[in-house]
């Protein structure tokens, strides 16, 4: 099986420190969990779909590329709107997922749709994701799966162009993306589906929400009222104009920098009429770490009052914010404590262990726990930080940084995951010349 990656140079980079408050107001690029969720609802379509404002970034090249092999149209040379018209699935065919936990759990229930062969394969470090209770889930509804590795990545879905559906008991306590993989492609079963979640939380639940309400607006039938458990009936998916908010995971780096030197930063697109995404969440949480956070007519704006509070907090829910709020918490007035979010060793790189390695390489005292960390502040020195290929490793370097001259990322590249223009952005905001 071929592995299509091609080997990215590193990018050595170091965080610009903050000599005055960060001010800024920001235009974000649009969030990578709405983009590859309507660029799946719309390939799987009765009609042609148009997204607004999508995000453009590694994660979502590589969806769009992921359906255009499997058969439909997609265009994506306008950044600002991007095409979908449903074709027929066809293999055979090659996905790349590089690293996106997005992929490798939502194309897989496509490929069985498709019909012909599908091989998937991405970058090493997915082959350590978490994939085989969706790989075990799709071959109990009677999708053609092979693997070669222990219920990993690579794999070949051997689609019939069809799948009957029904009712499949899974254990998502891994990963919440489990279940929306199965639930995107559903209302193309002919059954439909009954998902039965079985064992420890699902993490994440405002992604499921999110994935919920998108199904919903592309006219499926979802009842998601017993917990751990989602029925999709089967019908047709409409196409329609999907409109992608900000990414808010992306912003948190940028709100960290304004607690963290007690400056203003305002993110501007904030859908009026309430966001997909868990904005009360966030806001709570910089609350509780000492920010000041209103909405405006120009958007969600985060005020920082120069002192950073430590936090204790369940994040099982808003575990992908973790890294950037371990930063936060390094430079805090107090200890924090996070739990709930054990599965994130299974994201980009352990991210519990990599966190707790590189800041304690800079003179943190900072522990893991099974399901969390523990931060106990102290001055940091500068020095290197391996980032792991992950972008939110860079995201918390960056914060850190800002405090703290001379942390030097071994790689800046990897941000391109979700966010390209991170490390010219970021540098532009902090020195004030954005
Ligand atoms: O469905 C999604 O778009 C996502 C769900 C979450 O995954 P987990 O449930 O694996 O944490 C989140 O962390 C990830 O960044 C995006
Ligand atoms: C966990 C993340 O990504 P993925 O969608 O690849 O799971 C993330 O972006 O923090």
């Amino acid at each position: 099986m071929r592995n299509l990656t091609a080997t990215r140079p590193l990018q050595p980079w170091t965080a610009p420190t903050a000599s005055d408050p960060v001010s800024a107001s920001l235009r974000l690029p649009g969030s990578k969990s709405i983009t590859n969720r309507a660029l799946v609802l719309s390939a799987l379509a009765a009609g042609p779909s148009t997204l607004a404002r999508p995000l453009r970034a590694r994660d979502t090249e590589l969806m769009a590329a992921a359906l255009r092999a499997m058969g439909a149209h997609v265009s994506i040379a306008d950044d600002e709107r991007w095409l979908v018209r449903p074709h027929r699935l066809v293999g055979p065919a090659h996905v790349d997922v590089g690293l996106a936990g997005t992929i490798m759990r939502f194309v897989p229930p496509v490929a069985g749709l498709t019909e012909g062969q599908v091989t998937f394969d991405g970058d090493p470090q997915a082959r350590n994701r978490p994939l085989g209770p969706l790989i075990e889930a799709l071959r109990s509804l009677g999708v053609r799966i092979d693997t070669t590795g222990p219920g990993s990545l690579p794999l070949v879905v051997l689609g019939a162009g069809r799948v009957t559906g029904g009712e499949v008991v899974i254990d998502a306590s891994a990963s919440s993306q489990l279940v929306t993989g199965l639930l995107l492609a559903a209302p193309r079963f002919d059954r439909g589906l009954v998902v039965r979640h079985v064992g420890p939380p699902v993490p994440s639940a405002p992604h499921l929400r999110m994935t919920v309400q998108m199904l919903r607006s592309a006219g499926a039938a979802v009842d998601d009222s017993t917990p751990d458990v989602w029925v999709v009936e089967p019908g047709p998916l409409t196409g329609r104009s999907w409109e992608i908010e900000p990414d808010l995971s992306g912003a948190v780096p940028f709100f960290a920098a304004a607690l963290v030197t007690g400056g203003e930063m305002t993110l501007r697109g904030w859908p009026p009429q309430g966001s997909a995404q868990p904005v009360e969440r966030l806001r709570s949480l910089l609350q509780q770490m000492g920010a000041e956070v209103a909405f405006t007519t120009e958007g969600l704006t985060v005020r920082g009052t120069g002192t950073v509070r430590g936090l204790r907090a369940d994040l099982s829910d808003v575990s992908e914010l973790t890294p950037a709020l371990t930063a936060l918490a390094m430079l805090a007035d107090s200890p924090s404590v996070f739990t709930g979010v054990g599965h994130i060793r299974g994201h980009e790189t352990d991210r519990l262990a990599a966190l707790a390695r590189e800041f304690t390489g800079l003179g943190a005292d900072i522990t893991e726990s099974s399901d969390g960390l523990e931060i106990r502040p102290r001055p940091l020195r500068g020095g290197t930080f391996r980032t792991y290929h992950d972008h939110r490793m860079a995201h918390a370097a960056a914060v850190a940084g800002l405090a703290v001259p001379g942390i030097e990322l071994d790689d800046v590249a990897c941000t391109s995951k979700t966010m390209p223009e991170f490390p010219a952005l970021w540098s532009a905001v902090v020195t004030g010349k954005s």
